[in-house]
């Protein structure tokens, strides 16, 4: 699905009206019809107070049809017009003088009004702020946005929290509401997945109010949020007569003393994935551990007991995933460099790779194009430098991903992989993810992918997406705290199947 920005969004409304030959009022309507029908359907035979807090732009318009509709249906609503300037929206007055029509009269609260009692229990429709806000809230707006927050109502946010930009980083953290649900229109926004900002959204619902699709299907996008219907056109089916040949050969090639788990589990998740043939490349100490813990691997050491250096093998992989517990040992290093310079095939690079070439970062010229690299926060850090908000750091991580020509996978609750100025966020996992090993299986998922012939941006995207379902169906079982990084590879079948559910 894809994620607009706010003058594509803006764009997006125009062409609509024009195109279905409608009022910018109908269209309010249909986003009003859509947030009371989501509402009645949560509550059920409940009826909760609705306190309603509307803005005076097109957001507080929402509010106002939505407290219409309510009434209509014999809710008890309460309205708030947070009446903060003059130059109200014009559709905003003709729900005003609606709702007028119906003779229900709303409360006008300015600096000078009590703030209003908010009840556990209760509901509040946050519709002060939609995608115009332009300046932090203050003042009054401040205090009543903290107002709201610090009551125990259920918050739900009309189309996006109130404070919250669109296009950069929150200047005032404490002027946002903080909802429990967004109900946001038509698509999904880029802040609702961004570590800095998601948490003001909440769990968010898409309400389709019937902006053209083909001004969407042709409108270059932000970024792109992946979910199952993505997913399952990137998955490539396997031919009847195919055979072990035919889907690749992937070499892992990681490991120290002590952290040889992680080269087990990288190397386990290669071959669930669907990999012909999987051979670990790992350090003397590791022999028993690798051919004990997967006897479907072939297991290739390197001279040395305890680290990771030059060795000859005598194939050529159709992908190598280097650096998981491999450490930063000199001649770890000359073999990664050595990797580079000789390009034998596709590499992804994680963990201690990455933290070789964050300390080495002349080697990043030799980097091949479309290698894929994927740091947790930590290790992106160590690459890029400080970035100053999420904001920046994608811009920082975008301009590197260009200049070396590399997929840059961001891990996190909502991953987001980097490839060509795209985003693709990805929407699968869960905390329960939070655990030693499981960006481990992640990179044994994607040089498996790569090593059976999916293109390398296709091969992070679809392995973000099968990685975070596995998580989830094995969370769905055991519950959070108990999922481990094994547990996502016994799910990666499941995912697989689940795409076509
Ligand atoms: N245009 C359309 O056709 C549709 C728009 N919709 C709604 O329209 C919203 C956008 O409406 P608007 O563009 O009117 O903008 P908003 O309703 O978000 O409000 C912007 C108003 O607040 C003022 N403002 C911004 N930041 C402020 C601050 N910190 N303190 C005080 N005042 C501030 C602005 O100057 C402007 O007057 C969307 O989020 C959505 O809810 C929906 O009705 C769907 C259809
Ligand atoms: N809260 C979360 N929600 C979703 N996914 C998560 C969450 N926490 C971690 N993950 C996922 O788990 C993996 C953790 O990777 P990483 O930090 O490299 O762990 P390790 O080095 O222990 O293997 C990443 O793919 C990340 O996206
Ligand atoms: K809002």
């Amino acid at each position: 699905m894809k994620i607009f920005n706010k003058g594509k969004l803006k764009e997006a409304d125009e062409f609509t009206i024009k195109e279905q030959n409608i009022s910018s009022d109908e269209l309010m309507e249909r986003a009003a019809i859509q947030l009371f029908g989501w509402l009645k359907t949560q509550l059920k035979e409940n009826r909760p107070k609705i306190n309603l807090f509307c803005g005076i732009g097109n957001n507080g318009g929402d509010g106002l049809a939505l407290a219409r509709l309510l009434l209509n249906d014999g809710y008890e609503v309460e309205v708030y017009i947070v009446n903060f300037s003059d130059k109200r929206s014009d559709d905003f007055l003709l729900n005003l003088k609606r709702l007028k029509e119906h003779q229900f009269w709303p409360e006008f609260i300015n600096e000078n009004s009590d703030l209003p009692e908010l009840n556990q229990g209760e509901i509040v429709i946050d519709a002060i702020f939609g995608i115009g806000l332009n300046r932090p809230a203050e003042g009054w707006i401040k205090e009543l946005i903290q107002h709201i927050n610090q009551s125990k109502s259920y918050v739900i946010a009309v189309d996006v929290p109130s404070g919250l930009y669109l296009d950069k980083a929150p200047e005032v953290p404490e002027a946002i509401i903080k909802a429990e649900t967004t109900i946001t229109f038509q698509l999904p926004k880029l802040v609702f997945f961004l570590p800095e900002t998601a948490e003001f959204a909440g769990r968010v619902e898409i309400a389709d109010i019937g902006l053209d699709q083909n001004f969407i299907a042709k409108t270059a996008s932000e970024a792109l949020l992946i979910q199952q219907h993505d997913a399952q056109r990137l998955y490539k089916p396997r031919g009847k007569f195919s055979h072990k040949g035919t889907f690749g050969h992937c070499l892992v090639a990681g490991g120290s003393y002590g952290k040889m788990g992680s080269v087990l589990l990288a190397t386990k998740a290669a071959l669930r994935v669907g990999v012909g043939k999987v051979s670990a490349l790992i350090p003397k100490c590791g022999y028993d551990i690798l051919q004990l813990g997967i006897p479907e691997a072939m297991v290739i050491t390197a001279e040395n007991e305890k680290f990771l250096e030059k060795t000859t093998i005598d194939f050529t992989p159709e992908s190598i995933c280097f650096g998981i517990g491999a450490g930063k040992e000199e001649a770890t290093k000359e073999y990664l460099e050595q990797l580079l310079k000789e390009r034998t095939a596709p590499l992804l690079i994680d963990a201690d790779g990455i933290n070789i070439l964050a300390e080495n970062q002349e080697l990043l010229n030799y980097l091949p194009e479309k290698s894929i690299l994927t740091p947790h926060p930590g290790e992106l850090k160590r690459l890029l430098g400080e970035w100053e908000d999420d904001f920046d750091k994608l811009e920082k991580a975008k301009a590197f991903s260009l200049k070396y020509k590399v997929i840059v996978v961001i891990k996190g609750a909502y991953t987001i992989t980097i490839a060509d100025k795209n985003l693709y966020i990805n929407s699968t996992g869960n905390p329960g993810m939070a655990t030693a090993g499981s960006g481990d299986t992640l990179s044994g998922i994607i040089a498996g992918l790569v090593a059976q012939g999916y293109d390398a941006t296709i091969a992070a995207v679809f392995g973000v997406y099968l990685h975070g379902k596995a998580g989830d169906l094995a969370a769905e079982k055991l519950g959070f705290e108990a999922v481990i990084a094994d547990d996502l590879i016994q799910h990666l079948g499941e995912a697989y199947k689940s795409l076509f559910e």
